[in-house]
């Protein structure tokens, strides 16, 4: 379905587990940090309203969304996290370069989540402008990194 069909941020609240005795990780990539700030407010937000406690979320940063692998497979190794969520944002560009991001680190991650023993959540937006990018990170479409908050509660408790 796509995203203006059905709002990021729209979820039943009832189909949430507590989260007080989770331990969450978070990579955000700085580039395009407007837009991954917001993602990450969006997700600590909504971790900390299902009730994960601030001192249980950590948020480690990686220059771009292709470091997101690497970041999200250390901490996915460290064994203290109950799920680990990735954020990011790829923006078309000139070049072809925007699809070879955005496949690498789609490749990547799900790869990771083939051998992890915890679950990666895939919080990266890939959008044509930037006014997509902030329609989907806390504008008229919700927040994705909201999405990513309550799937990595859920997925937790797999
Ligand atoms: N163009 C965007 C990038 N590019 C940088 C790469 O992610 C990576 O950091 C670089 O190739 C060095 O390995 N990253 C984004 O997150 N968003 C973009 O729009
Ligand atoms: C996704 C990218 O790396 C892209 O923003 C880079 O822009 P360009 O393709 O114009 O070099």
């Amino acid at each position: 379905m796509a995203t203006a069909l059905h709002n990021l941020s729209d979820y039943d609240t009832e189909k949430v587990p507590d989260a007080s005795n989770m331990c969450f990780g978070i990579v955000v990539a700085e580039w395009n940090k407007e837009i991954t700030g917001a993602l990450l407010n969006g997700a600590v937000s909504t971790l900390e309203k299902h009730g994960a406690l601030p001192e249980n979320i950590h948020v480690k940063t990686v220059p771009g969304s292709f470091e997101l692998i690497y970041g999200a497979r250390q901490m996915s190794l460290n064994g203290n996290y109950d799920a680990v969520i990735i954020l990011g944002c790829v923006i078309r560009g000139e070049t072809p370069h925007f699809d070879y991001i955005c496949e690498g680190v789609t490749y990547g991650i799900a790869r990771l989540n083939t051998t992890s023993e915890i679950p990666i959540i895939f919080g990266l937006l890939t959008t044509e402008d930037l006014q997509q990018a902030k329609d989907r990170s806390g504008g008229r479409l919700g927040n994705k990194g909201d999405e990513c908050a309550v799937d990595a509660i859920k997925m937790a408790k797999f």
